[in-house]
């Protein structure tokens, strides 16, 4: 009974799923563990709390299969990306919690690096931004701050790695300092045409090179777990970070294919192959995934606010109390009002990239309520991914005959899809598995460990559940798609100083 274990390691939970070799589902486990918000738009996580929930569910999913080490034949790890850690090579201790992808701790310093003229540099190299939501500057901001950690980092005495890392250094008991070239794809630091650290950077941002993780493809030899976690020792097989996961779920695997992941923020990957794209239209070029040595890129882009503008109106504004009564509320607003809401709640992210813009709301009435709020809300992930849309057609022509493959929590809401397919104006697919994360992180381990078939035959056997076709008139999509240009631009204004 050979099954391949999944570890999806997330922003709010980390989660294990044991797949069979035909990749169907067999048993999961999930784990929720604190945020920490030390001061305004600081996130962090504690280190020690994702590896221990991680080590948790992973045993967690594998017992609840009825299952032991021995019919676990791999292990693929997937991860929240560009998360930051820094630890103890000798103690395995960390020396600060981990900064999370959404802090912006490090804004001013990327605006000085800006106002030095470094950016275009710095994108051409790793298709990143100067923007804080990346990890180099995290690991400058450590360096920095924790007392004494530039000398030991010097000294070689420490280790920085992005969850992946850091997990596998725990699951091998420190045996194995690796990560994979989606995740070193995020950090800033890698020179993703040249497959390598990037000397010029880590100097400008006076990082040490011996802190640095090395870097493996996709699928291939991440080392074995400890004997003692499981009962004995397992290989990991695959890693990859969870919007490159999500596309190799996705078996997005030919250029021109893209999905977009409604989690707690959006992100839309569009392959476009061996090519390295620049975006002229402030998205990311990034790595997709790394087989067998050959690099397949694809442009970027990410929302910060998606499902969350959900929970806001469940949580903040207290209209609802499950995500699912969005869908009856929408259904029901009064067609005659046109609210609009741009949820900058932590600034605007791609093509923006606007850290200092917060939410606005356009359109208010007195007749304006709870259900108008809801519609508004599902639409602006709509609007959002629409923005993304242009921009990358505007990049890559080729990317406007493209179909868009959807995943993550939000997509169970077919309202949000049939306005997602009318805004965009074209066809929206979804999978009949949505947990497409783990299921990539699952493939790629599955593949290195021969148990599963090249891309070309898992693509074959990807199944769709539901396609959404446009439906909305072109002119009505022109006149709502203009409104929101014109909410966002206002909401830009207004954030200016
Ligand atoms: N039926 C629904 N309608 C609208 N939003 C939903 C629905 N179900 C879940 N969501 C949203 O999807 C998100 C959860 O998706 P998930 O993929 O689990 O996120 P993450 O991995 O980022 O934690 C939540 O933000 C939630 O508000
Ligand atoms: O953990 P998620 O699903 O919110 O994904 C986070 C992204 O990887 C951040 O870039």
């Amino acid at each position: 009974m050979i099954h391949i274990l999944a570890i999806d390691q997330g922003t709010t939970s980390s989660r294990a799923i044991v797949f069979d070799t035909k990749l169907n589902p067999v048993a999961s486990a999930q784990k929720e563990f604190p945020q920490h918000f030390p001061a305004s738009g600081w996130v962090e996580h504690d280190a020690l709390d994702l590896w221990v929930s991680v080590a948790g569910v992973a045993r967690a999913a594998v017992e609840k299969a009825g299952l032991h080490a021995a019919d676990i034949a791999a292990i693929g790890i997937t991860n929240q990306r560009e998360t930051t850690l820094l630890w103890d090579r000798k103690t395995g201790q960390p020396l600060h919690r981990a900064i999370v992808w959404q802090d912006r701790r490090t804004a001013a310093l990327c605006d000085r690096l800006k106002a030095e003229g470094h950016e275009p540099m710095i994108s051409a190299r790793t298709g990143l931004l100067l923007d804080p939501y990346f990890s180099g500057t995290k690991l400058k901001w450590l360096l920095d701050n924790v007392d004494g950690a530039r000398a030991r980092a010097q000294a070689g005495e420490l280790a920085f790695g992005t969850v992946d890392s850091w997990l596998i250094w725990n699951l091998t008991g420190g045996k194995r300092h690796v990560t994979d070239a989606t995740n070193a794809a995020r950090t800033l630091l890698y020179n993703i045409a040249e497959n390598r650290w990037d000397d010029e950077i880590c100097a400008l941002l006076g990082i040490p090179m011996a802190l640095l993780p090395e870097v493996r493809d996709c699928a291939g030899d991440f080392g074995m777990t400890r004997a003692d976690l499981f009962g004995r020792e397992i290989p990991i097989l695959g890693v990859a970070g969870d919007q490159q996961a999500a596309t190799v779920g996705q078996a997005c695997f030919a250029p021109g294919m893209m999905k977009s992941t409604y989690g707690t923020g959006c992100f839309a990957l569009l392959n476009t192959g061996v090519d390295m794209v620049p975006s002229s239209n402030r998205l990311l070029t990034t790595i997709a995934y790394r087989l067998n040595g050959r690099t397949t890129y694809a442009l970027e882009g990410s929302i910060f606010i998606a499902g969350a503008v959900v929970q806001w109106l469940r949580d903040g504004l207290k209209i609802i109390r499950d995500a699912a009564e969005t869908q009856p509320l929408a259904e029901a607003a009064d067609p005659s009002q046109e609210l609009l809401l741009v949820p900058a709640f932590t600034g605007l992210g791609a093509p923006y990239w606007r850290p200092e813009c917060r939410g606005a709301i356009f359109g208010l009435t007195r007749n304006s309520g709870p259900a108008e709020f809801a519609r508004a809300a599902l639409e602006s992930v709509g609007f959002q991914t629409r923005d993304l849309l242009e921009a990358m057609r505007a990049d890559w022509p080729a990317a406007a005959e493209g179909v868009l493959r959807v995943d993550g929590g939000m997509v169970a809401s077919d309202w949000t899809m049939q306005f997602l397919a009318d805004i965009l104006g074209a066809p929206v697919d979804r999978p009949r598995v949505t947990e497409t994360t783990a299921l990539g992180a699952g493939y790629l381990a599955g593949l290195a460990a021969g148990l599963c078939p090249d891309p070309d035959s898992f693509a074959q056997d990807w199944a769709l559940e539901r396609r959404f076709l446009p439906e909305m008139a072109q002119e009505r999509r022109q006149h709502r798609y203009a409104r929101w240009q014109k909410a966002v631009q206002a909401t830009i204004a207004a954030a200016a100083p």
